[in-house]
């Protein structure tokens, strides 16, 4: 009998797939999470560079990731502009035992850890009487307890509410697919929950990719992965000695096997931003014989994360670029563009490696190093990419014709009597000499620009509505409504805008006596951002939509990233 063929099942990650990950510092108060958050944004890697949608709030940085592939890079090509890869971090307030069932900031607290990707976990080793510890003394590993718990606790109740709905579901019985599919996820669900109730983490299980394809959209806090963070002080983290770090590293090693644990000390990490100039900082390191370990907690997390890198190189730019690892050529280029990954080709490839050990591209192509690869080469880190694509999305000039001044005019009455709050501004927007172009689109919808300048969209029997460009001018020629921080990420993937974004402590709609109507258009603005995210057509009223705290409020958006946005006019 021949052998078995081996079944190669690819493995699936938990988490999302997205190459914009974020991660969240998680702690119980006073544990020295702000002050590591504060040294993070202030050290060199803080530094944003020119991220478009980067307002950064109080408590989110966006972090240079340090890499010396792209410091070697960069200094080989000389390039007019140097993109970095970046991770989002944010500062989530103290965790207090019961927060799980409201104690604290409770539940909203918790719902901030839903929406990061990953946890930096702080755990307090350093002994100082005047910091005041919510527990009374410290004790890292009842901490350490506390929050594990905590977040289990929360999944339990969640896992339990999704089961439950579930259960709803399949007791009508028969044997439809869907009804399949539904026991299946079932299933799994009560799985998931036999494995919390025993005291387990979601993301030490042993899930196949079924599985993960249900545990993902639940969002647990246990899936998430961590990287633990034990703070010492000064004195501890220069001798790289602390009397609780052998009971710390039991614990982990025991009850969250694998996860990733680095010992810094926050109170050092801000003395380091203190020095007027980098060479004094270095200087004071060298003095104590140690250094800095911000760059290697960030990388931590991008392991912890699963993440790799690749580099688009050359005169103009070199870049690093973020993605999860096994992802595809096309994936990955759609990294790069949304578009290239429907119109991948093909791509050319050698390994950074190569290029260092080879010293430069002709040594590279002389070697014969470099490699055309088709849809289903699977990227490694390092490698540095040429995309081949077709240009399905450019626009063709046929596409393209100069607007009748008559239309013009038609179309500023129109404007005007859509959206009545632009009239102020009307003659910015469309001045009466500029010649408007009209640019056909898909799906029957014509686009409006002055020169190569998008100025607003109009689908077929709808009224026009303004491109987020012409938005971030005129931000006041919309009634706004704003969606809760945990809301963002799903915008800006382009998912359906559901109610409750909207109605939770984080998200604004207009007071009952300003309320707007089902079929208005409006600006959607985020918790702590400056610009608007998307624009659409509301399909539920805003008093409507507060009654019912539920249901679809826009699901045509056009937004931050879409096709729409990054689409090139010239
Ligand atoms: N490694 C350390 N050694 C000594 N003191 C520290 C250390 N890390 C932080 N601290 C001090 O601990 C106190 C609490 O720190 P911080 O405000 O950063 O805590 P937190 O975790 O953000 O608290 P909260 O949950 O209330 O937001 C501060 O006075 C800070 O200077
Ligand atoms: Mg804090």
């Amino acid at each position: 009998m021949p052998p078995k063929k081996a079944v190669v099942q690819e493995k699936v990650l938990l988490g999302r797939p997205g190459n914009n990950l974020k991660s969240g510092i998680v702690g119980l108060a006073n544990v020295g999470k702000s002050t590591l958050f504060q040294a993070i944004t202030k050290s060199n890697l803080g530094n944003p560079a020119n991220f478009p949608y980067a307002t950064i709030d109080p408590e989110e940085a966006k972090v240079i990731v340090p890499d010396e592939r792209f410091d070697w890079l960069c200094q080989h090509y000389k390039p007019k502009s140097q993109v970095p890869a970046n991770l989002t971090i944010y500062d989530i307030a103290g965790l207090t035992r019961g927060a799980s069932t409201g104690a604290g900031l409770g539940n909203s607290f918790l719902s901030h850890i839903r929406a990061v990707d990953a946890i930096f976990q702080v755990v307090r080793c350093f002994d100082d009487a005047e910091i005041i510890h919510v527990e009374g003394d410290v004790d890292p590993v009842r901490d350490l307890v506390i929050i594990s718990e905590e977040l289990r606790i929360k999944d339990i109740e969640f896992v339990e509410k999704a089961l439950e709905s579930l259960q709803k579901q399949t007791r009508r019985g028969g044997q439809s697919l869907e009804m399949k599919k539904l026991r299946e996820e079932e299933a799994t669900v009560n799985k998931v929950l036999e494995y919390l109730r025993s005291g387990k983490d979601v993301r030490h299980g042993d899930w196949n990719p079924k599985e993960v394809e249900v545990i993902n959209p639940l969002f647990l806090l246990t899936a998430k992965p961590v990287v633990f963070l034990v703070n010492l002080s000064e004195k501890d983290y220069v001798r790289q000695k602390n009397k609780y770090i052998p009971k710390v590293m039991e614990w982990i090693k025991t009850n969250s096997p694998g996860d990733a644990i680095l010992p810094i000390s926050a109170s050092f990490e801000e003395r380091m931003t203190q020095f007027e100039t980098e060479a004094e900082a270095a200087e004071e390191c060298k003095k104590l014989g140690t250094e800095s370990g911000l760059p290697k907690a960030i990388i931590k997390m991008r392991q912890a994360l699963n993440l790799a890198s690749f580099f688009t190189t050359g005169a103009d730019e070199v870049r690093q670029w973020t993605i999860r690892k096994n992802t595809k050529a096309p994936a990955a280029a759609g990294v790069i563009h949304t578009d290239f990954e429907k119109t991948f080709i093909q791509v050319i490839v050698y390994n950074y490696n190569t290029l260092k050990e080879l010293g430069d591209e002709a040594a590279v192509k002389a070697g014969g190093k470099v490699m055309t690869k088709g849809k289903d080469y699977v990227v490694e880190d390092g490698d540095i990419l040429l995309i081949k694509a077709g240009a399905a999305r450019d626009i063709p000039p046929s596409n393209r014709s100069k607007v009748k001044s008559s239309v013009q005019r038609a179309l500023r009455q129109k404007l005007i009597e859509s959206h009545p709050l632009c009239e102020p501004y009307i003659d910015e927007i469309l001045p009466k000499k500029a010649q408007l172009d009209a640019v056909k689109l898909p799906e029957k919808i014509t686009l409006y620009t002055i020169d190569s300048t998008p100025l607003f969209y109009q689908p077929q029997d709808g009224p026009p509505i303004p491109h987020l460009k012409l938005l971030h001018a005129f931000p006041n020629m919309l009634p706004s409504i704003q969606i809760d921080r945990g809301a963002i990420r799903f915008v800006l993937s382009g998912a359906t805008l559901m109610a409750p974004g909207l109605t939770s402590p984080g998200g604004r709609l207009p007071d009952a006596d300003s309320a707007l109507e089902k079929g208005t258009v409006v600006a959607v603005k985020a918790e702590g951002k400056e610009e608007v995210c998307m624009v659409g057509t509301l399909k539920a009223g805003t008093e409507e939509i507060k009654s019912k705290g539920k249901g679809v409020v826009i699901d045509d958006g056009h937004y931050l990233g879409d096709g729409l946005w990054k689409m090139h006019l010239d």
